[in-house]
């Protein structure tokens, strides 16, 4: 990122994003999903207790036994560098600043070098509905893509389920919002960059949904630690999936969980590929607070919106710039 700062108003604020240094690994949380589905209540009981408490302390975890096969999602990040590695035809066809595509190819080589990042954004759900528009090359995107999306977003669904649990929410009331919710799939190419300490892959943003699920291929995500003041690298461990909370979960438990601020580093020893699944409400469904998280102690402390809300946001700012969507929601009388 430019020499920029994060705006004041934003968590995290007064890391400077470069120069960059040795980070610690986070000491993230791994959850072996096949307990949620344990036929012992028990079982699940403390696995919700493990999982909302990722939630409150760091706002993120890994997963594991997600049910998604290794060739799966070796085949889902073959397919993202093969189109990152195609000719430029169909990256150049599908190129397009309007952040209301729901098919876009986009690049972020800024300020004369310090970011570093080409990506593809694609809905994905429902898949049948997004993929005639997807990539025709290589010939095999759409099928291996396509597997991988449907996989992702049932264990998506678990977890948001699990996680609206772990705070005591009602979770029927959700259902058909969250099954016909938004998916979207940031599948982002950073080169390999001998020097990693003079530009960014992807600057610090929060995400907006409700939840991310990040699948990549080497190590250089990082998130703002615990203490809220140093980056820390989220370890790469073969099979797990990286689960991290958006904005909207923050604004459905009206500020218990956190949306995480994160960010992508270059890698020095390998062309990084990665795969941010992104999970929220419809379109235009406006989210606000649960009504189990809202009392006379705990007024409402976020302004409803919906993901059309956070289009119309990041028409007009750079969420990567400093700017950032949680922090418009905010009430400013609580
Ligand atoms: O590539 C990464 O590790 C992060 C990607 C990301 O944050 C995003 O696509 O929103
Ligand atoms: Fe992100």
């Amino acid at each position: 990122m430019s020499s920029s700062l994060l705006s004041s108003t934003t968590r995290g604020s007064s890391k400077q994003m470069l120069p960059f240094r040795p980070v610690e690994l986070a000491p993230l949380p791994i959850i072996d999903l096949s307990y949620l589905n344990h036929q012992h209540s028990l079982c699940r009981s403390i696995m919700l207790e493990t999982i909302g408490k990722a939630c409150k302390e760091m706002g993120c975890f890994q997963v594991i036994n997600h049910g998604i096969s290794r060739s799966v999602m070796k085949e889902a990040l073959e397919a993202a560098l093969d189109f990152f590695e195609s000719s430029a035809d169909e990256k150049e066809a599908l190129e397009s600043n309007d952040v209301r595509k729901p098919v876009r190819y986009g690049t972020s080589f800024k300020d004369g070098n310090s970011e570093s990042r080409c990506f593809l954004k694609q809905y994905a759900h429902p898949l049948q509905e997004w993929i005639p528009f997807w990539p025709t090359s290589p010939p095999h995107y759409r099928e291996k893509m396509g597997k991988y999306a449907v996989e992702v977003r049932r264990v998506a669904l678990q977890l948001i389920n699990a996680i609206l649990e772990s705070l005591g929410v009602d979770t029927a009331n959700l259902n058909n919002q969250l099954e016909g919710g938004m998916q979207v799939m940031a599948v982002n190419f950073y080169p390999q960059c001998p020097k990693p300490d003079l530009m960014l892959g992807f600057p610090a943003h929060y995400d907006y949904g409700c939840l991310t699920i990040l699948h990549q291929n080497c190590q250089g995500l990082q998130i703002i630690g615990v203490d809220g003041e140093d980056w820390e690298a989220v370890p790469e461990f073969p099979g797990a999936l990286h689960v991290h909370i958006g904005d909207h979960m923050e604004v459905l438990s009206n500020g218990r969980y956190k949306s995480v601020l994160h960010r992508a580093v270059l890698n020095p020893e390998e062309k990084r590929v990665s795969v941010a699944s992104i999970y929220g409400f419809p379109m235009d469904e406006k989210v606000t607070a649960a009504k189990e998280m809202v009392d006379e102690q705990h007024p409402r402390r976020y302004k409803e919106s919906s993901f059309r809300d956070f289009l119309d946001y990041i028409d007009i700012n750079d969420i990567t710039e400093g700017k950032s969507f949680i922090d418009s929601l905010k009430l400013t009388n609580t």
